[in-house]
């Protein structure tokens, strides 16, 4: 079975991740990890942090000349600004008389919207430094990293290629009609300010960035993630545990400032009656069975239906408002406004990367689960007998 794992905090020396059931033979190195990493961090709106600090990539284990072994694959991502925080963030005893400066504060005014007070309360501690170095989002940094030895792994067996976008932030939205970008838009993708494939839109997104920032304000939005070649029959319906959009929207919701998941049309699919919510079933010119339209984002019963997946993850603002919220000082209890210090204004664009990686980890573990095998040859020869076995009848 496919798991994974992280560790690390935000201002911590490193994170790790450790990703176990990989098939021997897929292609990944150091570069693809580092400009995996790279894309995360574009995106207009993002805060001062992204600019100074770079993530270095250390593949530690799993991986020899190139190729997986085998084995768990173990990724460091080392943190350039861990010299301003050794003593505040150590992992041994400080002596506390070294404990000064703004870093080493304590931070007793909870953010609404963030993990700080509840964390404070639920791990017993005083203040929320150790609760937001963890609950950061820094640590999709790692999530990034594993979802490149999914993502290649994907493409390597099955041919699968993975597009993330962003469908809307704020107020503005792509139109509902506009069509949907392919594998080969992903470099337009990355090269655009806020990853929309859109180009009125994006300028928009931009503009109404420019505006909350003025504005002392914080902004969310909607991702969207695409799978182009997915075989049928990932997930399974016997199972709710084994349903691939369940599996999907557990990975999506796992993402930090997610609030809500759609699968294909989504909460759209409600409004409409049966015989406009639904895939007709016909062949293409070629005699191959396809769907008429992909309202239902590739997947039925829950398992992939040879359709492109269509998954979208709506963002909630950053809780880190500039213009402070109210909330309450936790030493003396009276009203106060939340810590603000600096932070990322929107991070949608870096969040539908992370979303990519999220599905590219469950369409891996999904494909595995399907194919079984140890080495890639060996997944691929069990995919291609799998594919040969379906009856003329049904391709
Ligand atoms: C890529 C990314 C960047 C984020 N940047 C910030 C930030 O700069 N400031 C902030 O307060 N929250 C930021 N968040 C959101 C918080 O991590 C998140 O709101 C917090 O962990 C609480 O979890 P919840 O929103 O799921 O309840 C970011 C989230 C993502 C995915
Ligand atoms: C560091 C990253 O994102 C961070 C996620 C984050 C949060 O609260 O989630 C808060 C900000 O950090 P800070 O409060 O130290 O400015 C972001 O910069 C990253 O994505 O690499």
């Amino acid at each position: 079975m496919l798991r994974w794992l992280t560790a690390g905090e935000s201002h911590g020396p490193a994170l790790v991740a450790v990703i176990e059931g990989v098939p021997s033979g897929v292609e990944v190195t150091t570069s693809d990890l580092t400009a995996a990493l790279a894309r995360r961090r574009l995106g207009y709106g993002r805060g001062a942090r992204m600019k100074f600090e770079q993530d270095q990539v250390t593949l530690l284990g799993g991986v020899r000349h190139g190729r997986t072994q085998g084995g768990p694959v173990a990724v460091q991502i080392g943190n350039t600004e861990w010299p301003k925080w050794e003593r505040v963030m150590s992992a041994d005893p400080v002596d506390p008389e070294a404990l000064t400066g703004a870093r080493a504060a304590a931070l007793t005014r909870p953010r609404p919207g963030h993990a700080d007070l509840v964390g404070m309360t639920k791990y017993a501690f005083e203040e929320a430094r150790p609760v937001l170095e963890r609950a950061s989002a820094r640590e999709t940094a790692a999530r990034v990293a594993l979802g490149v030895v999914a993502a290649h792994l994907l493409e390597q067996i099955a041919g699968v290629r993975l597009v993330s976008h962003v469908v809307g932030i704020g107020p503005v939205a792509v139109p509902q009609d506009a069509p949907l970008p392919g594998p080969d838009d992903v470099a337009a993708l990355d090269a655009d300010p806020v990853r929309c494939a859109h180009p009125e839109t994006s300028a928009a997104m931009v503009a109404e960035i420019d505006d909350c920032q003025k504005a002392g304000d914080t902004l969310g939005g909607v991702v969207e993630v695409l799978a182009y070649g997915l075989p049928p029959g990932l997930g399974s319906y016997v199972q709710s545990d084994r349903r691939l959009d369940a599996r999907l929207a557990g990975v999506l919701m796992g993402i930090q400032a997610m609030k809500g998941v759609e699968v294909g049309d989504g909460f759209m699919t409600a409004r409409r009656r049966g015989s406009l919510a639904h895939d007709e079933i016909e062949r293409d010119p070629h005699g191959v069975i396809r769907r008429r339209t992909n309202r239902a984002g590739g997947l039925e019963g829950g398992m992939t239906n040879g359709e492109v997946l269509r998954v979208r993850a709506a963002m909630k603002p950053i809780s880190t408002v500039p213009r402070a919220l109210d909330t309450v000082d936790t030493t003396s209890g009276e009203a106060a406004k939340a810590i603000h210090q600096r932070s990322d204004v929107c991070a949608v664009p870096p969040a539908a990367v992370v979303a990519e990686a999220m599905v590219a980890l469950v369409l891996a573990q999904a494909l595995l689960e399907k194919v079984g095998g140890d080495s890639v040859q060996e997944c691929s020869r069990n995919l291609r007998g799998y594919l040969e076995s379906v009856p003329e009848t049904m391709r």
